[in-house]
């Protein structure tokens, strides 16, 4: 590569802001972190070399990219910084060293400066504002100056507070936090998706960034996010004193923060923080990458003030990516439930940062072909934040002579039929639904599974039994299984047949939504089927639908309308099968997170500005209460806005409790999850 400094810059800006555009807005990056703080790194190493080649939209001067427009914008009243990074004890005593310079503190100067030490959260970041106490508005810290306004979705996070609680809560507060995802919650969401043939995400952090950037709050409020905060942007009539003091504070106030923290009265202590961090972070439930180190003196912070896109005062220690060399011995491949074939990697068991890893998914052999894992090769596997092992590349060094490149079998390895990939998709697929062993097995264990019909005690092996014992042939079979029939079955007594059956007997009667997670349609998870179910009350009406009918269900998107149609016409005979069986579907509503407001009917009417009527009323309904669309006897509370005319003259006239919604949003629990 011969090219100039300047056309390296110019190729390095394209490529950088191209990743951006990958990672912030489509939430599925190309190249792993590590790999963007290369290139990032060197861009800015030219860039100090050459300033003349600094340009105003280097990616060295903005933080993240432009919000996406399908969403309302918010101005940061003051911007959300990214942070500088360092990779090595050095650089961060280099940092230590910066900032005493800049505090004009001489060379050898004894004095310390006292830091405090936090887990880098891997997530995004997203700012809250409280006015009144009251949770106002929520946004991503999109481009730091201008964020997309993802108010809806935020609020649908059981540990956000909608109200702050505590002494001293200010008129008016901006906190930013990370919003993140555990690995089991993250591990079930690509499951599902997995089952329903919708790409899986990379990392828990595309998955978070991918659940709360959704122009449906329903799709977020279905997957179990987190929030810790960790800043405040602004807070009338507060002059904090400290980062640590500021943490409690927000505590104080209800507001979830990080468990981790340590205060550090030198550089050395951050050091060795850090060290003893590195394992810590291996045992945790979410993902981190690194340490935030911030100057926990206030006054010391305002004084160091801040450069372009970061403060002067914080600084994020970055872990190494945990990568490991290891041998390929083997490519499995695997049928999932609609088919799908997936190849694995069976490796020679390697530690990676103390996880035994054996197994790293191929993805599809697009992959495969991009990498070119052969069987036998030596490969980097990586476990960078990401849950699921992924091979990084091949060490063709040290490829053996023999080898072949890798191709998904023609046939499907469990019933032999053809295997078929449509135009345009990675995914290879055996067409043999009906009756292909492993797809049985998979769609059993995802029709059993605790989002679907959540069947206690069939588990993998379970259903592999009445499969080979030929008691099983499709989901609706599971109904039918007789105690005459299960007895005979190995490691099974009087007890458990008994318990098993009356546990299918009682899991008949099950909700729409969960009926159609269950029923595993490509394109319907979680998410479309309650949708779906709240679209159409019943599986009757469901089934008469036309495709435009079901396009029309909000954010039923037209692919998703015509994988149902197409299942539900090739299903005909199945769906009657599970009918007769006895399975009923009743219509149904989200399920409430408490009983809050267990036995109490609300009916809102007028203007509100706090929330949207819809907003109003599904916060009710998730609190275990009622929301009615007229008055009568029955209604326990009218919440009146500006303009309200009948329905509070009738409620006036019953002597029901009439409410502001100031009053309304008073009664609301200090955090949903209650
Ligand atoms: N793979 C890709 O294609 C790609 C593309 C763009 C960015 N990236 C990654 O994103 C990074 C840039 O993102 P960035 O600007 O968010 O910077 P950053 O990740 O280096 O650090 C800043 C961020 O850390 C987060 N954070 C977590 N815990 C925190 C805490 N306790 N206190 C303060 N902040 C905390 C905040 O969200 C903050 O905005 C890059 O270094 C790269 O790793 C990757
Ligand atoms: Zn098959």
């Amino acid at each position: 590569m011969t090219s100039t400094p300047s056309e390296r810059a110019a190729w390095l800006r394209t490529e950088l802001a191209r990743h951006n555009v990958l990672y912030y807005i489509h939430d599925s990056p190309e190249v792993s972190d590590a790999e963007y703080d290369k290139l990032y790194h060197e861009l800015v190493k030219l860039e100090t070399e050459n300033p003349e080649l600094v340009t105003p939209d280097s990616p060295t001067q903005r933080v993240g990219t432009a919000p996406a427009s399908a969403f309302g914008s918010v101005t940061h009243k003051k911007p959300m910084l990214s942070l500088g990074n360092a990779f090595s004890a050095d650089e961060l005593r280099e940092f230590d060293a910066r900032a005493k310079r800049h505090l004009g503190l001489p060379e050898d100067t004894q004095e310390k400066i006292a830091y405090l030490c936090e887990l880098k959260l891997d997530g995004l970041s997203v700012s809250l504002t409280y006015e009144n106490g009251l949770l106002v508005r929520g946004a991503t810290r999109g481009d730091g100056a201008t964020g997309e306004d993802i108010t809806a979705n935020l609020k649908t996070i059981p540990s956000i507070p909608l109200r702050l609680v505590g002494e001293n809560v200010p008129a008016l507060i901006e906190i930013r936090g990370e919003a993140f995802l555990t690995h089991g919650e993250f591990a079930r969401i690509n499951s599902e998706r997995e089952a329903s043939g919708e790409p899986t995400f990379a990392n828990p952090r595309n998955a978070a960034a991918g659940s709360l950037r959704q122009l449906d709050h329903r799709i977020t409020a279905g997957r179990k996010l987190k929030v810790w905060f960790y800043a405040v942007g602004e807070a009338s009539g507060w002059e904090p004193e400290s980062q640590r003091g500021w943490l409690e504070q927000l505590k104080a106030w209800g507001l979830p923060t990080a468990p981790e923290r340590q205060l550090c009265a030198d550089i050395d202590e951050v050091v060795a923080t850090v060290a003893a961090w590195s394992e810590k972070k291996n045992t945790l439930d979410y993902d981190t990458d690194g340490v935030v180190v911030k100057v926990n003196d206030f006054t010391l912070q305002r004084e160091l003030g801040q450069v372009s896109r970061a403060p002067r005062w914080a600084i994020a220690y970055k872990y190494p990516a945990l990568q490991v060399e290891t041998v390929v011995e083997e490519i499995l491949v695997q049928v999932g439930r609609t088919g799908a074939i997936t190849p694995l990697a069976k490796l020679a068991p390697v530690s990676v940062a103390g996880v035994i890893v054996g197994r790293a998914t191929l993805h599809n052999q697009d992959e495969i072909d991009r990498k070119d894992v052969r069987v036998g090769d030596t490969v980097v596997i990586q476990r960078a934040g990401e849950v699921i092992p992924e091979v990084v590349q091949v060490v063709t060094a040290k490829r053996p002579e023999g080898t072949v490149p890798f191709k998904l079998p023609a046939t499907c390895p469990s019933c032999g039929t053809a295997t078929v990939r449509a135009e345009g998709e990675a995914v290879t697929r055996c067409p043999n639904a009906e009756s292909c062993p492993a797809q049985l097995q998979t769609r059993l264990e995802y029709f059993v599974s605790r989002n679907a019909l959540n069947i206690d005690g069939l588990g993998g092996e379970r259903l592999a039994q009445f499969i080979d014992a030929g008691l099983v042939r499709d989901p609706a079979d599971l109904f039918t299984l007789t105690k005459e029939q299960l007895l005979p079955l190995e490691r099974m007594g009087e007890k458990l047949a008994d318990n098993l059956i009356g546990e299918l007997e009682r899991k008949k009667n099950t909700t729409l939504a969960r009926l159609l997670v269950a029923l595993g349609i490509r394109h319907v998870g979680e998410g479309g089927a309650s949708r779906l179910a709240q679209g159409f009350g019943t599986l009757e009406k469901l089934r008469e639908a036309t495709v435009e009918q079901l396009a029309q269900v909000p954010d039923v998107g037209l692919t998703t309308a015509q994988s149902v149609r197409t299942w539900l016409d090739n299903n005909t005979a199945f769906l009657d099968k599970l009918s007769s069986v006895g399975v009923v579907a009743q219509g149904d509503e989200a399920a409430p997170v408490s009983d809050h407001f267990a036995g109490k009917s609300f009916v809102f009417t007028g203007a509100l500005t706090l929330f949207t009527r819809e907003d109003a009323e599904a916060t009710v309904k998730r609190l275990g209460g009622r929301a009615a669309g007229s008055v009568s006897k029955q209604t326990s509370y009218v919440v009146a806005g500006p303009g309200a005319g009948s329905k509070l003259a009738k409620a006036e006239q019953l002597g029901i409790t009439v409410l502001t919604e100031d009053e309304f949003a008073a009664m609301l629990p200090v955090s949903a999850e209650e």
